[in-house]
Order: C-alpha cells, then structure tokens, then sequence
C-alpha cells in the first residue's frame, strides 16, 4: 500500500537552502532511487508546488550533521571525532552507531558491528523525528549496512551526502572489507555529494590502482567521479612524509589542490574523520561545496598544530584535541578572591615620570608581592598596549599572579590576559562576559549599593570600590570614604577591593572595617609613584598582613 511520506528534499547538488518539507500525495509511492528524486525536486520547484512549512520566529534553526559511523573507544576518530568535530564548528550532531571498536593508539584490538536492523532503527529514530541537513557517513562495515543507509535516505532524503570511505586504520586494520566496495560503487557513491577517499581507499574504489603521486591522485579523483559523486577529495595525509599535505578536489569540471604544510606529529589518527564532518558541518551551515572544504582543511591543520604534542596513550599514533579554543580556559587556574589583596595597578604618567616601560613595573611589583595586576593604560597606542601585554602575561603566568585589562576588552582578548576591570561607563559588564566566555575575570569599579547589584547581575567576578580617599590619580572621582565602602560591601554579593588614595598610612584602615567580603586593597601611586616599586610593595604587603593579624 502506497503511504503518506513527509520528506525534506534538496537539490540534485547542495545549494544552501532552508529545508523544504513536502508532503507526497498518498499516490506517490515512496520514491525508489536518489536520481528520481532529485528529478521530482527539481520538477516540483518548476511547478511551484513547494509550500513553506509555518514558522515559529520564537524558534531557532540548528545546523545538524548526522554521522553513521564506528565508535572509536580511544575517542580520536569515528563517532567520537565526530561529534567532537560538530561541536568545535558549532554545529549539532546526532549519531546512528554501526560497529563498536576498541581501539587505542595503539592499533585496533577489535570491532563489534551492530546488527544491520538496529542500524535501520537508529536511522528512523533520528531521521524520522529530526531532519539533519546533512548526513556524514564513516565506518560501514557490511553490505547489508550500507543498503539499509541508501534505502533510508531515499526514503528521508537530506540536503547533502558527505561520505568518507573508510575501510583501513591507518594502523593497518581493516574497518570495512572489499566487499562493501560494490554496494559503494552502485549504491552510496552515486548519491554522495562528496567523496572523501585516502590514498589507500581511492586505490580500492578504483581496483588497486597504485596512487603515489599528485598527478595520480587527480586521475583518481576524475576516475572516482565517474562512479557518481557530485565531488571527490582525495586526501593525501599518507603521501610521503617529504611533501606537503595535498589534497586533491574535483567538482567534475575542475581541479583544485588544498595544500597546507605537513606538521610533525604523531597525533593525526582520526584527521579524516574530522575532515569530513567538518565539510558536513560547514554544509549544514549553509556553505557552498568548495568553501566548505577550504575551511574544513584550515580547520584540521589548526588542530593537528594545536595537537602536536599533547600525549595520550603510549602508542605510536596518537589523538589530536579538537576543541583547542576551549583549551586556554583549561590552562587558567580560577579566579580566587584572596588575588584581591594587593592590587597593583599600573599608570602610564607615572611609568614615563620614573622612565619604566611598563613591564619593568609589573615585574617590580610581582618581586614585591602584588597579588594581581591591572594593565591601566590610558595613553598608550594599541599596538604598544597589546605588545605590552603580552610580554606582562608571561611574567604573570610565571608567578602564577592574574592578569587584568583596564576598559579594553579588545586588548584583553587579543592578549589572552585573565580579564578586564571596567567602570560605570564602559561596556555594560554583561556585554563584556558575552565577548570574554564564563571563564575569564571581569572586575567593576562600583560606588553604590545599586552599582554593586548590578555587577552581581550582569556576572562580575568581584568589584572595585572608592575613591576611598580623595586621589590625584582619577580626575573628577567622587570620594565615598570607608562609610561609603562599608555600605557597597555590606550590599554586595561579590568580594571587593577597594580603591582610591590607599597607601602604607592608612591600608590598615580600611583592612579593619571588618567587613568579610573586602578581600584587598588596589594601589596605583603608592607603588607606582616612587622611586623602587619592589620596596614599596614589600612594604605595604608587610602593612596588610599586620592588620589581618589584627583583625583576627
Ligand atoms: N601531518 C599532517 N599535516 C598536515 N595535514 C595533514 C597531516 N596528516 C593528514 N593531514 C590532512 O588531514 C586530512 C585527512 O587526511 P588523511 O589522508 O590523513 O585521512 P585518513 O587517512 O582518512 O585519516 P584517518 O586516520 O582518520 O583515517 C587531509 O586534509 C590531510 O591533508
Ligand atoms: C571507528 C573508526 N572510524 C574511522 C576510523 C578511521 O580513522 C577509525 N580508526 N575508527
Ligand atoms: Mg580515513
């Protein structure tokens, strides 16, 4: 009996498009091959039979890649790499799961393949209820797998086919055997958009040709597109380890090569999966072929960089890290309150009035003792301002002292420092944790209980309160004096430091207002506006801990 099929069809070669549902009269049967129905598309957008499906503006379109892969227990390639893959490039991935292996960097220890009508039945789990744009395909161990696959995408057909033909680990075990290279040749590859073969798979898909060369990689690809894909990459990740990283593209009219230089490492076990789920995630985004390829190259030589020597596993083919943006928020230990104790922050006037650059200062100040620094520098140009915080960083990742920009979230961006301290009318503090992620500090200068809610709100780490004191330092600063400061901390959820005219007379002062959330006091010119900062940081660090020992 024919039956109703809701499907999503695309156009015989990916244009990026919403998905188009269409609703089959009961009297289309469910169509047969991928070449009937992207004529059918074609005809139906000819006749325009197409209606828009209602939308939901309060909904949100996600990019989805589904990949019908192997897992990979070491996590470097199939499934795991993925996934990993989608999510680096901000895409959503579902999975339907075809053999189980344990592997390692070691080799392939074995392989478990999933009965083929469990594999039907993940496909019309996630296919009948989720429509992905794009399906990626890894390891299809058997015959009866890659039929099940053709036979429910012509039935829930997408907007595009990446496959990537794996059949050998590079450590030599066979994932897919020569008999699945018939059901490829008739089934998968004619309804692939792209083809992603390796050196050794190109040469099976063409009947063991020998493939050595740039120029036999071309042929291979031209070879390779007559079997049906709409696109061929021959990736040359296992040309001679004296050439760069090739990879040869075919569209069916022209060639190009993506080259990039080739990086040392051991770690490039699961670089083809990534690849391909990586030009399926850019697809899903709704990038043309050719871009998609071009960043999915860019992308798996940034992280083989990142990854080169990171060491997991004791083997000799080792996984790469795909989420390397993430990384420096790893290697940041968190912000503690206690940083807050003595806070030197630097100043442009003072630095030229004493002829110090400002690394010279926060050297100074770090052999002292400051806890934490602040970059406040009002009269530099940017270019001298990144310069210098960057050498600064360094310094302080040494000594394991924060680093922090004043107003430039630009700078502190660019710079990698720990975060930002920014006034009342700077970039609204919520702003500046959206641009800055979860992890990095952001201080606010607050003078009022409201000030101090705010900060908390919008996700402030801590707050800067003052002018304690009448100073020279900040023109047209209003004075709150340690009443005012009382008020601001007994009101904020926040640990604060306070600020404005603080120095060796009067640190033990406000130290004893005795309030528990004031964690420090931050200095400019009694650091900064003397002749040895190292000894007057000395100095006032010895002046706080005495009126800790006080208080306590
Ligand atoms: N050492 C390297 N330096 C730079 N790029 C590389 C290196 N090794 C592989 N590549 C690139 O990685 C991508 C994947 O190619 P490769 O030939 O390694 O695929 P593969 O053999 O299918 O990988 P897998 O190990 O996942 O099966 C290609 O773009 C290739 O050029
Ligand atoms: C599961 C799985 N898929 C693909 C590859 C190819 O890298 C692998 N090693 N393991
Ligand atoms: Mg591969």
């Amino acid at each position: 009996m024919a039956h109703l099929c809701f499907q999503v069809l695309s156009t015989s070669f990916f244009t990026p498009k919403p998905q188009i549902p269409v609703l089959l009269s009961p009297g289309a049967a469910c169509i047969k091959s991928i070449h009937q129905y992207r004529y059918l598309y074609l005809k139906a957008m000819q006749d325009d039979k197409f209606s828009t499906p209602p939308c939901d503006e309060s909904k949100v379109r996600v990019p989805h890649v589904l990949t019908v892969a192997g897992s990979d227990s070491g996590g470097g390639a199939g499934i795991q790499a993925d996934i990993k893959a989608c999510a680096a490039r901000g895409v959503y991935c579902s999975t339907v799961i075809t053999a189980v292996t344990a592997q390692n960097t070691v080799g392939v220890q074995g392989v478990n393949i999933v009965p083929e009508d469990f594999v039907a039945e993940q496909l019309r789990s996630v296919l009948s209820d989720m429509p992905p744009n794009v399906v990626k395909t890894g390891m299809l161990p058997s015959t009866g797998i890659v039929k099940t696959l053709c036979q429910s995408l012509k039935e829930f057909p997408v907007q595009a086919l990446v496959v990537d033909p794996v059949m050998v680990s590079t450590s030599g075990h066979t994932l897919a055997g020569p008999s699945i290279l018939d059901s490829f040749r008739e089934e998968l590859l004619p309804m692939a958009d792209i083809v992603t073969p390796n050196l050794k798979e190109a040469s099976a898909l063409l009947g063991g040709v020998p493939l050595e060369t740039i120029a036999d990689m071309r042929s291979a690809a031209k070879a390779i597109h007559d079997i049906g894909p709409r696109n061929v990459l021959v990736k040359g990740g296992d040309l001679p380890a004296s050439l760069d990283a090739v990879d040869v593209f075919y569209d069916g009219n022209d060639f190009y090569e993506f080259r990039s230089s080739r990086i040392m490492t051991p770690n490039t076990h699961g670089t083809g999966c990534t690849l391909a789920s990586t030009v399926a995630a850019e697809l899903a985004k709704g990038s043309q072929m050719l871009s998609a390829v071009k960043v999915a190259k860019r992308y798996v030589e940034a992280v083989l960089s990142y990854s080169k020597n990171i060491a997991i596993g004791g083997g000799c083919q080792g996984p790469m890290d795909h989420l390397l943006k993430l990384k420096s928020n790893v290697e940041r230990r968190p912000f503690d309150p206690c940083d807050l104790f003595l806070y030197a922050v630097t100043d442009s006037r003072m630095n030229k009035k004493w002829g110090r650059s400002i690394v010279d200062a926060v050297k100074a100040a770090i052999e002292g003792g400051a806890s934490i620094i602040q970059l406040r520098e009002k009269e530099v140009d940017t270019g001298d301002f990144l310069e210098a915080a960057k050498a600064c960083l360094k310094i302080c990742r040494v000594h394991g002292v924060p680093l922090l920009i004043n107003d430039r979230i630009d700078v502190a961006l660019a710079s990698d420092a720990d975060g930002v301290h920014i006034g009342q009318s700077d970039m609204p503090a919520h702003v500046a944790r959206a641009l800055l992620g979860p992890d990095k500090i952001i201080g606010v200068s607050c003078k009022t209980p409201e000030h101090a809610q705010q900060a908390w709100v919008d996700g402030a780490d801590y707050i800067g309160s003052g002018g304690v004191y009448p100073t020279n330092t900040k023109e047209n600063n209003k004075t709150i004096g340690l009443d005012g400061l009382k008020t601001v901390c007994v009101s904020s959820k926040l640990p604060v430091v306070a600020i404005g005219g603080i120095g060796m007379s009067n640190a033990q002062a406000v130290m004893r207002l005795g309030v528990p959330n004031l964690k420090g006091v931050a200095v400019v010119s009694a650091l900064f506006d003397r002749e040895c900062v190292t000894t007057e940081t000395r100095k006032l660090l010895e002046v706080l801990k005495e009126s800790t020992k006080i208080a306590n």
